[in-house]
């Protein structure tokens, strides 16, 4: 039997989608997703593809066609609520209290619509699923009202919706806040914002973690989807890469006791999400249908193999490595493990996770499974190739192991997960530890460690690994470069593969990995990342300014200056990330992004003001340093009046207020929100607060403006008050009297002069 694979295009076209009824009921919420598409051009079946996961005897025939028909049912949305812990538990204060209990009885059609609900195996409920179609959406106010919620809340970064198995990676990594953390195979970045958010899972006690997170991704474009995620995660610890996993550099990194001999860069925790198939997403992802056939498992498996293998290098000895794909193919799956487990020789175990996320169903990994070849032919060893070049070409290892390997290899201990279990996608997970050291450099790091003497032999052998380890980053940017002209890379382009499980927004299709220079790519322009010196005179007059605690740490800002000599922005880096930029190696690392935004120069000067304003990106760590010089505290009443008026004026706020006000020169300064009084007043209208809320402002001669792009204004007013802000600031000028118009108007002249292009709205609402 072969499994020819399908023209792209000879689907059928306008034939009527064919909707699978499904044991759980979720067929009568399908009818509405039918509704909206009565003529989609995709069937939704696949006999290639049903007859290849038939033959590799994932369960049994009666759950196969469950499973099968379960594929043709269209994914419910679900989301993440994210951010620092306090924060993500106002969301959910929100969405448990304000929306779920006014969609408990909606019946559109006749048809009875789930609100939504909290995925069980999801810690602290802060994982959700909605299974409201657009129609349903459309015919229901109380889904409306929460689907608006929701557009605001992910546009301001409190939500993010993300496939619900995509979710389970980075919870079976086990990250404690003192760990450092790889994510070699990175972008969009849903499962590194899940990494960052565990890295800080202690900021309620106010520390600043120990640990770092770095996300790479091969893909330089898509390395900077890496940027906008961790920008709004606010993490000092976080740092955005550009390699091929499978060629991650080696850097020495400098002792955390100052002595000399710094050690290899390794990490307590690494993610190897590699790029795959993607069958996995096809409840999403419909085309998948269309195209699927064996050659994208069989030409990915080398490169997943390499990824993997890497990651095991970069592992510390007891740390944790995590191998996950979204698809369902065991070449791409337990074939990979069984080679890496063959390639490290006992130097990483599969971990038994069975006990975590005990809610989570899933299946075991398989320990034997079928192989095709490119043409879909099935095979039982290599010697059934009969062509020699297509014999050359496949790979050894996509066999299933010997009984005798499997005794050692606990392939059972990897996670299928499969739609029809709990309504979701397609995931394998595979979870180790290494329990030996794997290089030279493991050894070294290892004899460190319990102070022992270090062999020179091994010192030696580890400073080989590290050029090795750079040179074959040249080589393979260069082959990389040449591979375009080869047949292989010719067919590999044909090959489209989901990049992303997630069911993030943006349904991103990416090749496999081929490298591009730089100069290839439009519109990115990157700033060198260079230490500023704590003594700086910037620094000297930010610390006078704002009264910054002496305690701060001032040798961890970095200066990305654009181009411009005087520097625009100051970056803040945690003390790990500092050790990294500090590397001798460094500028082996291709770095696309790393620090918070604390501070940027403004474009004019202001009167006895500093020539740098606050960010809103660095309030979190600004609260907690900036002195009462630079503070206001203002109630709910002042809140609402700074965010949803466009240029309030300060005779508008409290007497008491105003007067600090006055006391302080024109400038940035930090304003914290008081809701102590929420019982008191008509708090039952709005929301009440129960992390502290903290933004910058800008204090003009007669004015208090709030410095937060548009959307977040947005999301915040709405959130809190449930009122759109003000925004058009013509209208505002055409109804004030002159009076107010000239002194808007003085001011406005100083507050547009701190307006960046983050920081947007205040220029547009001032001038
Ligand atoms: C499945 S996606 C990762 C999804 C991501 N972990 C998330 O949760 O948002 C695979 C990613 O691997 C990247 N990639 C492909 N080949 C790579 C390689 N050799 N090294 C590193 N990344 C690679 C692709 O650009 C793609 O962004």
């Amino acid at each position: 039997m072969g499994f020819s694979r399908r023209k792209r295009g000879n689907n059928k076209k306008n034939v009527e989608t064919k909707a699978a009824p499904a044991a759980d009921g979720s067929e009568k919420v399908q009818k509405f997703f039918d509704e909206r598409k009565p003529y989609a051009i995709i069937e939704r079946d696949n006999e290639n593809f049903k007859k290849y996961y038939k033959a590799q005897n994932l369960m049994s025939d009666q759950e196969f066609e469950q499973f099968y028909n379960h594929l043709k049912i269209i994914l419910p949305s679900t989301f993440r609520i994210t951010g620092s812990r306090a924060a993500a538990m106002e969301i959910l204060d929100v969405v448990e209290k304000n929306y779920v209990p006014s969609m408990q009885d909606v019946v559109i059609d006749g048809v009875k619509i789930e609100p939504p609900k909290p995925l069980p195996w999801y810690p602290d409920n802060l994982g959700w699923q909605v299974n409201a179609p657009r129609l349903v959406i459309k015919k229901s106010p109380e889904f409306q009202k929460f689907h608006t919620f929701m557009v605001t809340e992910t546009e301001a970064g409190n939500i993010s919706r993300q496939e619900a198995v995509s979710m389970v990676p980075p919870l079976l990594m086990d990250i404690k806040p003192h760990q450092w953390v790889l994510d070699m195979c990175a972008a969009p970045g849903s499962k590194t914002a899940q990494i960052i958010e565990a890295v800080h899972s202690n900021d309620k006690l106010n520390e600043m973690p120990a640990g770092l997170v770095v996300a790479n991704d091969a893909d330089y474009k898509r390395s900077h989807m890496l940027v906008h995620q961790s920008k709004r995660l606010q993490s000092p610890c976080f740092m955005a890469t550009n390699h091929d996993g499978a060629h991650f550099p080696n850097i020495h990194v400098p002792r955390l006791d100052g002595s000399p001999n710094p050690v290899g860069w390794q990490f307590d925790r690494v993610l190897c999400d590699v790029p795959c198939s993607g069958d996995g997403t096809i409840r999403k992802n419909e085309k998948i249908w269309d195209n699927w056939s064996t050659v994208n498992g069989l030409s990915l498996h080398s490169t997943q193999i390499q990824i993997f293998a890497r990651g095991c290098q970069l592992v510390k000895i007891g740390g944790r490595i995590v191998y996950s794909t979204c698809s369902f193919n065991p070449i791409e799956n337990e074939a990979v493990v069984a080679e890496v487990l063959r390639q490290t020789k006992g130097a990483i175990r599969l971990v038994d996770v069975s006990a975590s996320l005990p809610q989570l169903k899933r299946k075991p990994g398989l320990s034997t499974w079928k192989v095709t070849t490119k043409d879909g032919e099935f095979i039982e060893s290599m010697e059934d190739i009969k062509d020699v070049r297509q014999r050359k070409k496949h790979a050894p290892s996509t066999f299933p192991p010997t009984a005798e390997e499997l005794k050692e290899m606990n392939l059972e201990r990897c996670l299928r997960i499969y739609p029809h279990q709990q309504d979701t996608g397609g995931f394998f997970v595979a979870v180790f530890e290494k329990i030996k050291p794997l290089t030279a450099a493991d050894r070294v790091n290892l004899a460190r460690q319990k102070g022992d003497k270090v062999p020179e032999a091994d010192v030696e052998e580890a400073e080989k690994e590290m050029d090795v380890s750079a040179e074959e980053i040249i080589l393979t940017k260069r082959a990389n470069e040449d591979a375009a002209a080869e047949e292989e890379a010719v067919s590999a382009k044909k090959i489209k593969i989901d990049a992303d499980a997630d069911g993030d927004e943006e349904e991103e299709k990416v090749k496999p990995y081929e490298s591009k220079p730089k100069r290839d790519v439009p519109g990115i322009k990157e700033a060198p990342f260079e230490m500023m010196a704590a003594d700086s005179p910037d620094l000297k007059e930010i610390t006078e300014f704002y009264g910054l605690d002496p305690n701060f740490p001032r040798d961890q800002f970095l200066l990305r200056s654009d181009g411009n000599a005087k520097g625009r922005s100051l970056y803040f880096v945690s003390s790990s990330i500092k050790r990294v930029l500090e590397s001798k190696d460094f500028s082996r690392l291709q770095t696309v992004n790393t620090g918070v935004r604390l501070f940027v120069r403004q474009s004019s000067p202001v009167e006895n003001g500093s020539p740098f304003r606050l960010t809103s990106e660095g309030m979190s760590i600004l609260d907690g340093v900036v002195s009462n010089k630079r503070r206001l505290t203002v109630d709910m009443e002042v809140l609402k009046i700074l965010l949803a008026e466009a240029f309030p004026t300060l005779e508008e706020f409290p007497e008491k207020l105003r007067e600090k006000v006055h006391t302080m020169e024109s400038g940035c300064c930090i304003v914290h929100v008081d809701d102590s009084q929420h019982e008191a007043t008509n708090g039952q209208d709005r929301l009440k607060l129960t992390a502290s809320l903290v933004l910058p402002v800008w204090k003009g001669k007669n004015s208090l403006n709030v410095l937060l792009n548009k959307t977040d204004k947005k999301a915040l007013c709405q959130r809190i008050f449930g009122i759109i802000p003000e925004s058009t600031p013509e209208h505002l000028l055409q109804r004030s009297t002159e009076h107010q118009v000239l002194r808007k108007k003085q001011d406005s002249a100083a507050t547009a002069s701190v307006t960046t292009a983050n920081d947007d709205s205040i220029t547009k609402e001032t001038q």
